[in-house]
């Protein structure tokens, strides 16, 4: 339901201290009042076990903005962000102690936002909790947080459990990455654009292949890492949800459903990964001690509270394959890890090269064209196109060459927004757009829950890669087998 006014709300964030709040929630929500985009009225209520008050929430706030804030904290700023600070010490195990909401919430003027931002194991107790406080109204709203459970059968008891308190239109299940301007710019590049809606097919593309890199390692979270994997951590979710953008038919419209049920349909279409084929079609790997920025950095089995019998992978590469009419024969290579060469987000469409070269002087075969599409950092869109080469010589020249479009030197006096502050913003809003269906996650994991499946049964383990590269060699061998290879 969308609010046609934005209405001020009470934010509750359960999970208040918590690494995502610290490190993404508290940094968003400044931002936002940086931007004058918070209603006056709202109010950010912290809730975690540890004691507490909110003068005590107002140093945590601040000390996470000096540590993950990329600007100059604004002291002006600061001042009406942290006057909307409170905090309540709720062990969410204990149905008794919610009475303390009452405290803080004010369910005649605002409306309330319940982010979990706790281990998914807490939100059946969050849900009991809040319904036996006597809280909630038909206004209330939950954000839920990725991964919903580790599987199909875990993630359709939270979805149950949720149910049981809130209906489908209440819940907003969040994906960051569906928040990031140049995801959201696929649906323009894609629907806007009609030298692509003829052209985007298995007629014209060869592959499409989506990286999503990142440097940093577990960061002191081994507790939730070592028991999800990177395929649960960010292919279930982001690279899938990357992927459904990038393939889906185009909706009617932009409203929620419309997109959901394009997306399923692309989900549903993935062909299963099976023990017969997974070593074929996957690679799982494990970093091992290196250098990373030029500064060296533990192995995984090193990290902080590391079990160093585990066999978690901690990078993922795959080859998907779409079994539908306009991605027949099309393969998407999809690849993630931790501690990586750098933080690289991107999506590279390698176009299928002309079949005849006419320009023999300049390549034996002419190279592909590729759009290449940057989500972070430097977000962006790249064509490359082969162009003659000025000049008056008697045999015409053929040279690789780019057309480059920056999000920051094209839109220089437009701000852009990260995943988090757009996604807060909208669930405030009460815009469900960009959140996710029950459906579209039911349907990633069962893709999901394939390819872990084979995996316990397969004798491979993850294979070593150091810190600091672009995974282990066989990632490159999966695409190499198939005469391709990866991007940069
Ligand atoms: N961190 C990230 O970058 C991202 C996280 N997520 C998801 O967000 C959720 C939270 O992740 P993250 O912030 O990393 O987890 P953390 O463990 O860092 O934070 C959870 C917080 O909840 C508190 N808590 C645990 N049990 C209780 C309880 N019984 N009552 C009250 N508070 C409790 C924890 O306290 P204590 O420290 O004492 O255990 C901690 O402060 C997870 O579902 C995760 O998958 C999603 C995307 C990114
Ligand atoms: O959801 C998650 O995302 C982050 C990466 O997010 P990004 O916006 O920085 O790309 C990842 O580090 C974390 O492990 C995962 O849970």
């Amino acid at each position: 339901m969308k609010d046609k006014k934005f209405k001020p709300c009470d934010l509750v964030i359960y999970g208040a201290l918590g690494d995502l709040t610290r490190r993404k929630l508290l940094i968003s929500l400044y931002r936002l009042e940086n931007a004058g985009l918070l209603e006056p009225d709202t109010r950010i209520v912290g809730v975690d076990r540890h004691p507490g008050d909110s003068a005590f929430y107002i140093d945590v706030a601040h000390k996470s903005l000096q540590q993950f804030l990329n600007e100059r904290l604004d002291e002006e700023v600061w001042k009406r962000f942290s006057s909307r600070l409170n905090y309540l010490q709720i062990d969410l195990t204990r149905m008794e102690q919610y009475q303390r909401l009452h405290e803080v919430i004010d369910q005649q003027q605002r409306v309330m936002v319940n982010y979990f931002a706790v281990a998914p194991f807490l939100f059946k107790n969050i849900c009991q909790g809040l319904d036996q406080s006597g809280i909630l109204t038909s206004k209330s709203r939950m954000v839920m947080e990725k991964p919903i459970g580790h599987n199909l059968k875990s993630s359709i008891e939270i979805n149950d459990e949720v149910a049981k308190v809130f209906g489908e239109n209440q819940v907003y299940r969040i994906d960051h990455y569906l928040g990031k301007e140049t995801v959201l710019n696929l649906l323009a590049l894609r629907f806007a654009n009609s030298i692509f809606t003829t052209n985007w097919n298995h007629n014209t593309i060869d592959h499409i292949q989506i990286t999503v890199g990142e440097d940093i390692g577990i960061e002191g979270r081994w507790e939730y890492f070592d028991k999800t994997g990177q395929l649960r951590d960010m292919l279930q979710n982001h690279l899938l949800q990357i992927l459904t953008f990038i393939a889906m038919e185009p909706p009617a419209n932009l409203e929620a459903e419309s997109i959901h049920n394009e997306k399923i349909k692309v989900l549903k279409a993935l062909r299963p990964i099976t023990a017969k084929n997974v070593d074929e079609k996957t690679v799982r790997g494990q970093y091992s001690a290196g250098y990373v920025n030029r500064k060296p950095v533990p192995g995984y089995l090193e990290e902080e509270g590391a079990n160093t019998d585990s066999t978690t992978e901690t990078f993922v590469a795959l080859r998907a394959d779409i079994d539908n009419w306009r991605w027949a024969d099309v393969p998407f290579y999809l690849r993630t890890g931790k501690r990586m060469h750098s933080k690289r987000t991107e999506i590279v469409v390698y176009f299928k090269r002309v079949p005849h070269n006419i320009f023999k002087d300049s390549y034996l075969r002419l190279p592909p064209n590729k759009l290449v599409i940057h989500l972070q950092p430097n977000e962006g869109v790249e064509i490359e196109m082969l162009n003659k080469v000025p000049g008056i010589d008697e045999n015409l020249k053929i040279q690789k060459t780019k057309l480059d479009l920056s999000f920051s030197e094209t839109f220089k006096k437009s701000r852009i927004f990260g995943g988090y502050e757009k996604l807060v913003l909208e669930a405030m809003r009460g815009n469900p757009t960009l959140f996710l269906s029950r459906e579209e996650i039911e349907q990633a994991w069962t893709w999901i829950d394939s390819i872990q499946n084979a995996w316990a049964k397969s004798p491979e383990k993850p294979k070593p890669y150091q810190a600091g590269t672009w995974g282990p060699i066989a990632s490159d061998l999966l695409l190499d087998r198939d005469g391709r290879a990866w991007e940069g």
